[in-house]
């Protein structure tokens, strides 16, 4: 293989690399040509001459303005743009990696369609320590509490942030790592290639950046490696076994490139064999005593939600209209109604997910509407969702563990450095999502993807998922729905034994049965507004609520408003 094909390599895996910083996270981004197009030429532009203090001392200036060049750019770029999604966030940023070529091609400094001459400074090996120090960078990065909160965010945002997930910084620290790696590529190649041009960071050049990372596999920390191999290596090795037709061999790299692409929607990475995180052994304790934060619930009795006059409006919808409603430090709140009464939309607001219309919500000492939804969580929230919200394809053990988010200590950065309270603080966390699956009857599921879990236990892993957060209230929306007599029974004894220690609930269910075994008190919505509060007893007997809900007399207890009805 010549010198050239092993530096490009490396140089192409970087850039991938770039792109995968932020596809790990779920955002597309094609600005990572400007970045590096303004690395490039900004190291270039001002780092020292070779030749007054020696080619790696020059490199190593030239590389660390180029990074800083690249991330400050992401700075700017990334704080007006981090709202947009999807296909929106790649427009604007492809638009910026246009400006920056026009701009480069148009200024005097940058010579201009002509480009600048730069020293060529890298060598295979250069350029290839490089890309090692990237790799690990992103290797460390995966399994590390930060590296599972961008995999989150990837998988379902909102679920994300309900877990205390702060989404936008995370977000624009992908998106800095982004511009920073290609700040890095840009000089690298600048100081290899000699003659530095700005259409070397056209679209196209983004656009190869992104399949190398996507055809690599792009959420798994190999895959820009492989793919940057794959894309560089294969037209060489055509040209090695003789196919020299000028078309025939972008033909033939195309065509492979969408055979992987349809074969393997992960990436070649997916043709490795997959690390599991591991349960640490002889994890038997299931009891929430074993605290990994320290976290203290507030004082039986304490009013923990207060909402007066919840309102919440969708158009000429009215979901929910004018709600009062306190839940105590120790009681287990029922929510019931009809399908639309309002049920999920009051708990939306409680947890932050949905502003209200009007109307005041406190929740833990923050203001659910006004206070982010990972501050609200932060504060002592936790909630499964009506239809599961998990990450699917995460592992079950990996699900729990980001739920576990905001009672763990970050461990990226001890990590990268290898000390070894990262492992300590790891393997703690670990048993703690081990304990909570174990709770909730998924000990031996911790290494199966979400995805791939019954329903039944998929909902179960909800609850340990919202467990880990070690919270204060947690709210169950429906946890029961689909599941059979004895699966609901098996609940029901968790959430007696939950609220048997404490824990403050509110507990949305179709399943009276569960709801009048389980509850302190029951709150009865309909058409928005609360027609009925009391003690299980006192509510069932409110003709009220069975003219509204359950359906007149063949309401027994143990059956669901379906079967009631
Ligand atoms: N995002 C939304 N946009 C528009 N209307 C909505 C939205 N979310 C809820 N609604 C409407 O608000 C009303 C209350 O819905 P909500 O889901 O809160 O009821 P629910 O009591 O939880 O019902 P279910 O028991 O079926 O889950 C319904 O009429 C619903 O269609």
């Amino acid at each position: 293989m010549s010198e050239s094909v092993l530096v490009f390599i490396a140089l192409n895996a970087i850039f991938a690399y770039s792109f995968y910083a932020v596809l790990v996270a779920g955002q597309l981004s094609l600005g990572q040509a400007g970045f590096g197009a303004l690395g490039g030429f900004t190291a270039a532009a001002l780092a020292p001459a070779p030749s007054d203090i020696g080619d790696v001392p020059a490199l190593v200036i030239a590389i660390v303005i180029g990074m800083v060049v690249g991330a400050l750019a992401a700075v700017v770029l990334g704080l007006p743009t981090m709202h947009l999604r999807g296909v929106f966030l790649a427009i604007a940023t492809l638009g910026f990696a246009e400006a920056v070529r026009i701009l480069l091609i148009n200024a005097e400094w940058t010579g201009g369609a002509n480009g600048m001459s730069v020293p060529k400074i890298v060598t295979p090996w250069m350029a290839w320590l490089c890309l090692a120090l990237v790799t690990y960078w992103f290797w460390r990065q995966g399994p590390s509490s930060y590296g599972r909160a961008l995999a989150a965010i990837r998988e379902d945002e909102l679920a994300a942030r309900a877990m205390g997930v702060d989404v936008g910084r995370h977000r624009l620290s992908a998106f800095v790592t982004a511009g920073a790696v290609a700040g890095l590529y840009g000089v690298l190649w600048a100081y290899y290639v000699r003659l530095l041009a700005p259409e070397d960071f056209a679209f196209s050049t983004a656009i190869d950046g992104l399949v190398m990372a996507v055809v690599g596999g792009s959420t798994v920390w190999v895959g820009p490696l492989l793919g940057g191999a794959f894309m560089t290596s294969v037209p060489e090795v055509l040209r090695a076994v003789g196919v020299e037709a000028g078309w025939i061999r972008p033909f033939i790299s195309s065509a492979l490139l969408l055979v992987v692409i349809i074969f393997l929607p992960g990436g070649l990475a997916s043709l490795l064999p997959r690390r599991r995180l591991r349960v640490p052994a002889g994890e038997t304790d299931v009891h929430l005593s074993a605290s990994e934060s320290g976290r203290t619930l507030p004082a039986p009795g304490e009013t923990i939600v207060r909402v007066s006059g919840g309102t919440k409006d969708y158009g000429g919808v009215h979901a929910v209209r004018g709600v009062d409603l306190t839940v105590a430090a120790g009681e287990v709140v029922g929510l019931i109604g009809p399908n639309g009464a309002g049920k999920t939309t009051l708990v939306n607001m409680i947890s932050g997910l949905v502003p209200p219309s009007s109307g005041t919500f406190e929740v833990l000492g923050t203001t659910p509407g006004r206070t982010p939804v990972h501050k609200v969580a932060q504060a002592g929230v936790s909630r499964t969702f009506q239809h599961s919200k998990l990450f699917p394809r995460l592992s079950a053990l990996e699900n729990v563990l980001v739920g576990a988010h905001v009672v763990s200590r970050p461990t990226f950065l001890r990590r990268l450095l290898w000390l070894p309270g990262a492992r300590r603080d790891e393997a703690r966390a670990a048993a703690h999502a081990a304990r909570c699956l174990a709770r909730v009857g998924l000990g031996d599921r911790a290494s199966e993807d979400a995805g791939s879990l019954s329903y039944g236990d998929q909902r179960r892993l909800e609850i340990a998922r919202a467990l880990a957060a070690e919270p204060s209230l947690l709210v169950l929306d429906e946890p029961a729905a689909g599941m059979n007599h004895v699966e609901a029974d098996a609940l029901s004894e968790l959430i007696g034994s939950l609220a048997a220690e404490g824990l403050t609930i509110l507990l949305i269910e179709h399943n009276v049965g569960m709801v009048m075994k389980t509850c302190d008190r029951i709150v009865v919505l309909n058409f928005g507004q609360v027609i009925a509060t009391g003690t299980p007893d006192e509510v069932i007997a409110n003709p009220a609520v069975v003219e509204a809900y359950l359906g007149g007399d063949e309401a027994t207890p143990g059956s669901t408003t379906e079967e009631a009805r």
